[in-house]
């Protein structure tokens, strides 16, 4: 399915690298099926190009965007400016893939000049190893076809799930973002782990596999997480030492409030209003 396409990334950051990445990794495409473009910063551009043996291009010279799937990977903040300077060169036979946060498939429709089939993802950089969980959503003028051409593209880096867009400001704050949380979790272990000793490398080959064992255990069981982190729990044991200060200082509770502060960031990063092309 994704042989006979190509791909052009508008927006070269962190996404978009994670994105390529695990594309050329999986070997599902090749690097002279990507091409990447970027506000202004040519080295980044030339880093990747080294990097992927993909191909840079400068949107000012090109009449009409050379490739099948245009990946649009800006800030939201920049949506409206980066579709007005390519709406003139997108067809409707392009399929459009949005993997901005908040942006919603209705905002993109209305500032293209024509109706080309925009589909709505939200994966995360776990892209790069191939491990995204990525939901998609497709806009109004796109086909099942252009569904499925998403997907692959997606499952190619990771799980793929297609939901309603009204669920997609959920998927954000927890799966878009929920690397960060995680990361910031392993950064606790490892400032525990140097208090009590442990080398650096001793500690995050422990803190990995702890993750993954985590993980996989999670996904070979009925159990409830709960359950699960009761299995561990010996009376008077370590594992209830720690809850009782997570408890004492509600660290669930904050953390609930905080992932659901980011589901609603994303709903404010799509409440804006845009001029749409006339
Ligand atoms: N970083 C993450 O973990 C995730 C990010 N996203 C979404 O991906 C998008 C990009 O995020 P990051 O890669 O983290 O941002 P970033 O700031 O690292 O990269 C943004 C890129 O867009 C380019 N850009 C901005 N305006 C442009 C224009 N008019 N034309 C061409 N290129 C333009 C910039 O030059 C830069 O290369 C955001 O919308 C974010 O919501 C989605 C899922 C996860
Ligand atoms: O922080 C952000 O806005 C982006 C969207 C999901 C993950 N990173």
């Amino acid at each position: 399915m994704l042989t006979n396409q190509t791909f052009a990334f508008i927006g070269a950051g962190a996404m978009a690298e994670a994105i390529i990445g695990g594309l050329i990794r999986k070997e599902l495409v090749q690097p002279d099926q990507i091409s990447v473009t970027n506000h202004s910063d040519k080295d980044k551009l030339l880093r990747l190009e080294k990097e992927y043996g993909i191909r840079s291009f400068q949107l000012k010279k090109t009449e009409v965007i050379n490739a099948s799937v245009i990946i649009l990977a800006m800030k939201p903040k920049h949506a409206e400016d980066a579709i007005h300077s390519i709406r003139h060169k997108v067809s409707n036979e392009q399929i459009v893939v949005s993997v901005m946060a908040g942006i919603s498939t209705m905002y993109m429709e209305n500032l293209f000049a024509i109706h080309p089939p925009v589909i709505r993802a939200m994966p995360n950089t776990s892209a790069k190893v191939g491990a995204s969980a990525t939901a998609i959503c497709l806009g109004s003028y796109a086909s099942s076809t252009d569904g499925r051409i998403a997907e692959a593209l997606f499952r190619s880096i990771g799980t793929v799930t297609e939901l309603a867009e009204e669920k997609m400001d959920a998927v954000t704050g927890i799966a878009g973002s929920g690397p960060a949380y995680l990361y910031y979790m392993v950064e606790a272990m490892e400032h525990a782990g140097r208090q009590a000793g442990l080398r650096e490398d001793e500690a995050k080959e422990l803190i990995i596999q702890t993750f993954f064992g985590a993980a996989l255990r999670l996904q070979h069981t009925e159990k409830t997480s709960k359950e699960l982190y009761k299995e561990i729990m010996s009376p008077a044991g370590t594992t209830e030492a720690a809850f009782d200060v997570l408890e004492q200082h509600q660290v669930q509770e904050h953390f609930t409030a905080a992932i659901m502060r980011a589901i609603e960031r994303s709903k404010e990063l799509g409440n804006t209003t845009a001029t749409p092309f006339k």
